[in-house]
């Protein structure tokens, strides 16, 4: 870097500065560094790079387009709403710059590539020594060849120096440029291995977090939103790289380089170098109030960043919600108040960055003009001051207190990359609720289904009202009841109380109820998303708790309401991965499902491209390749889950043949509200809010005159009158 490298124009400045002390500014007009930072610890769907990209220049625009008293009020309000937000951010545990155990933890990252690890360290110190002989060098050249100071030493370094100038000052610019080159060396070394160290480092990190996230539990999933999780295999993983690639090396750098320029000026002149240190104190008091006031509007940053990331998710995914009432005023100046938090936050940052670079810059000219006045007039006075020493001391002390600067801004960057490391840890330190048990036992492969008792509820229950459930099912076993334990237990909020019954193999069972009635949890428990909070599921007479996770949901094929398609081909999206499913088996079954015509008809057929989330294909065309997937799988247990709510009733009809094909002698599981579609089961269970209310087949429930009738005559109203009205 050379000496005003870091020294920018005043617009640049505000950000280039902040970051590193080196020039240069992103595209966005936010220095990389500091969009990386910006990007740590966001709350949702935290894309800071590009988040960051649209934000800053959008900011302004929003600004000088606002009135400006209204501009002072948003102020006010953004600040403190930005400050609230920063210490509301559970998710940015800034505080500590180094934490043993999370050092420790990362350690074990590193160790694989222990070798680039210590070469790099090695050449990082190489560099900072050759960075610094160039001074050292000139004031050789000056005292021993240009002023030819008396009584100066024609060796350096042992070596006897030549005594011609002419020679000498070729010599000695050999090897400045020597010591150029091999700083050049040092650093390309030092570079390189330490970005693909980091890039090995980030690539183990993000494998082991996806493979974690992979393993927990659904209910894990219903309480993390899902743009944090992103986070966490993204930025954060960034932020823990930066701190190996920049971060670290650049402080030994910074050391390497301070302790040498100290040890040189102490050894040459004492009293000189300690002239040249006097500001230090007024530099450290600087440094330290710095620090404090950027770490609080960093987090600010973060909040921020994290608020417009959400926001901008949000409107973006409703956009036509937004559009088609009217709200895009409303949005925008919603989004002007989140916005604004980002912009002050950063204000502030920039704020404080603007006024410690140059009070530094200032007290090292003082220290300059310390040295050069008091050096002068020593080297005037003919003491033991010469010129070279008086040039080399100017030269290092306008340098010294750069490393000073750096580490300031390196302290950021630990601080950032030690909280992203403990929300990474805290994430793979959630162990997973529902494993396989150490001897998974087998079934008997009857595919028979039976719930005996089940009580479960979403929230989580301490221990003594576990064991209360856990009396009442005893209790209803022995065909008592518990009230005493009941009456305990009312307050909490039941998604299934006391549910049994069984589905016998081969059997189509439906499963009816008002919305909210707890039929898609029943079949979310038969292969074990979430635990039974008490009482019991059995497939093929063994617990589900004593199966393999992964054989029981082997016997499972799904289809749902809302039906999910990955990114990939029509083929992908059918076989999963599966290679056992044969390119005829593949088309079978969506011959079967009727969705064949509809493949044949695209472009590139079963290769077609499939977009996020099937995007380019109707809810109807999605769940009918859902459909096709759950036939080519050929499961034991098949669950239709409101499967054909999204289909016409023409599609449904033309699939309805399929489904029964589909059902026939598999044990199958079909919640409907439409009862058009249940009346062929073999058994209805009419479930009202957690409970079991009724069981039977469509005529014995019609003639219980009880739940199920009445929410036939409902519908059977509703289709008379659906009738009448066309
Ligand atoms: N992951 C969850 N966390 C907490 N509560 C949940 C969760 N999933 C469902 N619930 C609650 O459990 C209850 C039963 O939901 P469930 O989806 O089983 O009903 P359903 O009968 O299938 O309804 P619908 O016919 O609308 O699909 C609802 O009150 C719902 O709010």
């Amino acid at each position: 870097m050379t000496d005003d490298a870091h020294k920018t124009s005043p617009k640049t400045e505000q950000i280039s500065v902040p970051a590193n002390g080196k020039a240069g500014v992103s595209a966005n007009g936010l220095d990389p560094t500091e969009e990386a930072l910006a990007d740590r610890g966001n709350g949702k769907l935290d894309e800071a790079g590009p988040g960051a990209a649209a934000i800053a220049p959008g900011a302004d625009a929003a600004v000088s387009g606002n009135g400006t008293g209204s501009v002072r009020k948003v102020d006010t309000e953004t600040r403190t709403l930005a400050k609230t937000a920063a210490k509301k951010a559970d998710d940015d545990p800034v505080g500590k710059v180094y934490d043993s155990v999370l050092i420790k933890r990362l350690g074990h990252y590193v160790k694989p590539y222990w070798v680039q690890a210590v070469i790099s360290s090695i050449s990082v110190m190489l560099k900072s020594l050759s960075d610094v002989t160039g001074p050292y060098l000139l004031k050789v050249a000056i005292d021993r060849y240009l002023v030819k100071e008396p009584g100066s030493e024609l060796t350096w370094l042992g070596r006897r120096l030549p005594s011609d100038p002419w020679h000498g000052i070729t010599q000695l610019a050999e090897l400045y440029t020597l010591t150029l080159l091999l700083a050049y060396g040092f650093e390309f070394i030092q570079t390189y291995l330490m970005q693909w160290l980091g890039q090995k480092m980030m690539f183990d990190l993000r494998r082991d977090i996806f493979r974690h996230m992979q393993r927990l539990h659904v209910g894990f999933f219903d309480t993390h939103a899902v743009g944090r999780l992103v986070t966490r295999l993204t930025s954060d993983v960034d932020a823990i790289n930066e701190m190996f690639t920049a971060g670290i090396l650049a402080i030994v750098d910074d050391f390497v380089t301070l302790t040498i320029m100290a040890v040189i000026m102490l050894r040459t002149k004492w009293w000189l170098a300690l002239l040249a240190f006097s500001v230090l104190p007024l530099i450290l008091i600087v440094t330290r109030m710095f620090r404090d006031s950027v770490r609080e509007s960093y987090r600010r940053v973060r909040a921020a960043i994290a608020r417009i990331n959400s926001f901008t998710q949000e409107h973006i995914s409703g956009m036509s919600v937004v559009q088609l009432f009217n709200r895009e005023e409303r949005a925008y100046q919603d989004f002007e108040v989140v916005n604004k938090q980002h912009m002050v936050a950063f204000k502030d940052t920039i704020f404080a960055y603007a006024l410690y670079y140059p009070a530094v810059d200032l007290l090292s000219t003082v220290a300059v003009a310390l040295v050069l006045w008091w050096g002068g007039w020593s080297v005037l006075a003919h003491t033991s001051v010469t010129v070279g020493m008086l040039a080399m001391f100017n030269m290092y002390s306008l340098r010294f207190w750069r490393p000073i600067q750096d580490l300031s801004d390196k302290y950021n960057i630990l601080q950032a990359a030690m909280a992203a490391c403990e929300r990474i840890f805290k994430l793979m330190d959630t162990k997973p609720e529902i494993v396989s048990p150490a001897k998974p036992k087998k079934g008997n492969g009857s595919n028979r289904i039976e719930f005996r008792h089940v009580w479960f509820t979403y929230q989580k229950l301490t221990d003594e009202q576990k064991a209360a459930v856990q009396r009442v099912v005893v209790a209803a076993r022995d065909g008592a009841t518990a009230n005493e334990e009941l009456a305990a237990l009312k307050d909490i909020d039941w998604i299934l109380k006391d549910v049994s019954f069984s589905v016998e193999p081969g059997q189509t069972v439906a499963i009816v109820g008002h919305t909210g009635a707890g039929k898609t949890t029943l079949t979310s428990l038969m292969m074990r998303f979430y635990e039974v909070t008490a009482g019991q599921i059995l497939l093929d007479g063994v617990d589900v708790r004593e199966h393999d996770v992964q054989e029981l949901r082997q016997h499972f094929a799904v289809v749902l309401q809302d039906p999910f398609l990955f990114t990939g081909t029509i083929a992908d999206n059918i076989r999963l991965g599966n290679a056992a499913i044969t390119d005829a088996q593949m088309e079978q079954a969506a011959r079967d499902v009727n969705v064949l015509d509809f493949v044949e008809s695209l472009p590139n057929k079963f290769d077609q491209p499939v977009e996020e989330r099937g995007n380019s294909l109707s809810t109807g065309q999605k769940q009918l390749i859902n459909f096709a997937r759950a036939l080519a799988f050929n499961p034991r247990i098949l669950i239709l889950d409101e499967a054909t709510s999204s289909v016409d009733t023409d599609t449904e009809l033309r699939i309805r043949g399929a489904l029964e094909r589909m059902v026939e002698g598999r044990t199958s599981v079909l919640i409907a509200h439409r009862l058009s579609t249940v009346q062929r089961a073999d058994s209805i269970l009419v479930m009202h809010k957690g409970q079991l209310r009724e069981m039977g087949s469509h005529q014995q429930l019609l003639a219980q005159r009880g739940l199920y009738w009445k929410l036939y005559q409902l519908q059977y109203k509703d289709q008379e009158l659906g009738v009448g009205s066309r």
